[in-house]
């Protein structure tokens, strides 16, 4: 992990309506981190997610990438978000396009990559998630594991500095977690920056280097996973502890 700041967050709020979700937050992820998020459902974990690639617009604050505040007048939010993968609960893919074609879309319209140029990285990337056999199939062939797998590999052919995960298994069959788990867990490794919200927290206390814990739409508490699982101090993060360990 270095010290370079990727993502920071100032003072930021998002409301629906009247209802107050998150709270003016301040928060930093730095390059190489692996940050988790975890709390009570309703707390504002996705939305605070989805503010960092301004996928839902703050109602108040401001949201630094490298060091560039997104809703400056002049800047192309959409150059920025190429370097933010996301991968979502239920696995963005295209059905009527084949695996590989899923892979190389964005970088080949959206980064002019020449498509033989596409093809090479999305095979070598569907190699890596033990995919590479299936790059002729279309999605529907697919089981909800090996989906997910291809939505981590789809943003991951954009070359992104970092990479945020919404529950990225709360909607798969429990024998197909661990496989999804697993190429999260060698994406850590590799030293790519992450923000991953879930309810796996075996998960997060093995893989993370910090632990965000939200509730009411504050970040209450944070830190390792070990002052996080082991030595809290905010009764509200003991008490859900309580309930989910
Ligand atoms: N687009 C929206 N319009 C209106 N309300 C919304 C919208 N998105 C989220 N909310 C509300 O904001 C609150 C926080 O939702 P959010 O999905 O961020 O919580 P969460 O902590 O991720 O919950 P979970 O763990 O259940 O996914 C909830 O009360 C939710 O109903």
């Amino acid at each position: 992990m270095s010290n370079r700041e990727l993502i920071r967050v100032e003072d930021l709020c998002k409301s629906f309506g009247k209802l107050q979700v998150l709270k003016n937050i301040t928060e930093s992820i730095h390059e190489g981190e692996v940050v988790s998020i975890i709390g009570p459902s309703g707390s504002g974990k996705s939305t605070f997610l989805r503010c960092l690639n301004l996928l839902e617009k703050p109602t108040g604050g401001k949201v630094f990438f490298e060091g560039v505040d997104l809703a400056g007048k002049k800047v192309n939010v959409d150059k920025h978000r190429q370097k933010i993968g996301m991968v979502f609960q239920l696995f963005n893919v295209f059905p009527h396009l084949t695996v590989l074609e899923n892979i190389t879309l964005t970088p080949i319209l959206e980064k002019k990559v020449p498509a033989a140029e596409a093809e090479k990285q999305a095979c070598e990337l569907l190699d890596r998630v033990d995919l590479l056999d299936k790059k002729n199939e279309y999605p529907t062939k697919l089981s909800g594991g090996q989906k997910q797998r291809l939505a981590i590999v789809r943003a991951l052919a954009m070359e992104p500095d970092v990479v945020l995960f919404d529950e990225p298994t709360s909607a798969l069959d429990p024998e197909m977690v661990k496989e999804v788990l697993d190429v999260i867990k060698d994406l850590a490794v590799s030293g790519m920056t992450i923000v991953i919200v879930t309810h796996e927290m075996a998960f997060a206390r093995e893989v993370s280097d910090r632990v965000l814990f939200m509730a009411d739409g504050i970040i209450q508490e944070q830190g390792t996973p070990d002052f996080i699982f082991d030595h809290a101090k905010n009764p509200r993060t003991i008490e859900f502890l309580s309930k989910v360990l």
